[in-house]
């Protein structure tokens, strides 16, 4: 019965994708805008080079483009909403209003960011910046870039808040192996707009296979172990930089990185009994380990949303910048971990990992077998029926 509500539901959401007809020229009309000053040279150059992109790169990308534009120039969204028939201003509206209120630095760097990224994968004619170590690759969900010794591995799908749809948690799997073999020194998760992460896309729970929701749970609980299981094993220092809210397995892998520095905008909130879900990411183990037991209750169990401040209080965060100067702070310090010697950082690492690494896998299996059956139950079909007509937000 939950399923043919959901069925139901899901047919009166989707509507066709009014994101078609935003051309190109759109975005190209609000780049050529010749405001900046020079100490945004960076920021030019990025306009400059989406000019010599010879391919379209989408109409999801040329959101992202304008909407960090936008708020790089003009800060926060501060125009009226407009009428849901306008289709194409709306998206754009959207786009620029999910960006909150991130800094007008941070956007500035995040299209700079981007720019790069879709310079080396659609081929623009144009020269990256000399002078850097920078790599790009061609990722749906995310930016990866790799300076001064740092891949960085930015969430990026900031109009879903940085939800981890599938294609997502396969990316990450990706950046994360190859981050492992880089000549990098640490890895950087963190995420592009005003979340860290929302979780878990709700929407992977809609695309039913021809074996059904059972099927559909297993091939869940399987590639959420695999994920998991990459967060366990990664050999080099992997430090979380929580740029906003945080929500469900975002949350839960922190427990598993080995820094986690937040912005004083960031929340952290595990709502999984609301969502007739259990704790994964190996959390069950984690965080009564870091936090105690009784506060981990509070957290996995009750839903409790703790402020950066608290989680920081916990263990869970491991200190806590003004939103204001979070971004050049948390560089810098980053930067001089990363001129550390970095096999003294990865034989370090393993010492203290190893220790953990059997049981961390243990509880890893335990948790998705737990979560595949928890799938299956009413209680999640109900929250994510009512996720999705909108009917709750947490
Ligand atoms: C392989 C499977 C592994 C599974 C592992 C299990 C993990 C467990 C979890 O992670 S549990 C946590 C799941 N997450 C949630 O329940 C969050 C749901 N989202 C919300 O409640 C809200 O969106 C919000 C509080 C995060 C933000 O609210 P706000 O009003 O600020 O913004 P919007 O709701 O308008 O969001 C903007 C658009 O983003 C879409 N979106 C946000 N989060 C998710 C999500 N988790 N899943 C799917 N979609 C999400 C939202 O629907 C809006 O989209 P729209 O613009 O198309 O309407």
């Amino acid at each position: 019965v939950a399923m043919a509500h959901l069925a139901w539901r899901l047919a009166q959401r989707w509507c066709p994708s009014s994101l078609q007809v935003i051309s190109f020229p759109v975005v190209q009309l609000h780049l050529n805008r010749t405001a900046m000053r020079a100490s945004q040279k960076d920021f030019e150059n990025a306009m400059n080079q989406v000019k010599l992109l010879k391919k379209d790169p989408g109409n999801e990308v040329k959101l992202k483009l304008y909407s960090l534009y936008k708020q790089a120039t003009e800060g926060p969204c501060n125009v009226p909403k407009p009428g849901v028939f306008d289709l194409i201003n709306k998206a754009k509206w959207d786009a620029w209003n999910a960006l909150g209120s991130l800094p007008k630095e941070t956007a500035r760097q995040n299209y700079v960011d981007l720019v790069s990224s879709l310079s080396s994968s659609l081929e623009s004619s144009s020269q990256v910046e000399p002078g850097t170590d920078r790599k790009s690759t061609g990722y749906e969900t995310l930016m990866v870039t790799s300076e001064d010794g740092i891949t960085k591995i930015m969430l990026n799908r900031p109009t879903k808040k940085n939800a981890l749809n599938v294609e997502m948690y396969h990316e990450i799997m990706h950046a994360l192996k190859a981050a492992s073999k880089d000549d990098s020194a640490i890895t950087v998760l963190t995420g592009n707009g005003d979340y860290y992460s929302s979780g878990n896309d709700l929407t992977n729970f809609t695309d039913i296979p021809p074996g059904g929701v059972e099927e559909k749970a297993k091939n869940g609980a399987i590639l959420l172990r695999e994920f998991v299981g990459c967060f366990i094993d990664f050999p080099k220092p992997l430090i979380a930089v929580v740029n906003g809210p945080a929500v469900g397995i975002s949350v839960t892998l922190l427990g598993l990185f080995d820094a986690v520095y937040a912005s004083d905008r960031a929340t952290f909130h595990t709502p999984f009994s609301h969502l007739g879900q259990s704790p994964e990411g190996c959390s069950s183990y984690t965080f009564p380990k870091i936090m105690s037991p009784a506060k981990a209750t509070e957290m996995l169990v009750f839903g409790k949303k703790l402020t950066a401040g608290e989680a920081c209080a916990q263990g869970l965060v491991t200190e806590v910048f003004p939103d204001r100067t979070f971004q050049k702070e948390v560089w810098t310090r980053l930067k001089a971990f990363a001129k550390l010697p970095p096999n003294a950082m990865r034989i370090s690492k393993e010492i203290i990992r190893n220790r953990e690494k059997e049981k961390l896998h243990a509880v890893n299996a335990e948790e998705c077998s737990v979560l595949q059956g928890r799938w299956l139950s009413d209680e999640c079909m109900n929250a994510v029926v009512n996720f999705l007509s909108r009917k709750s937000k947490l």
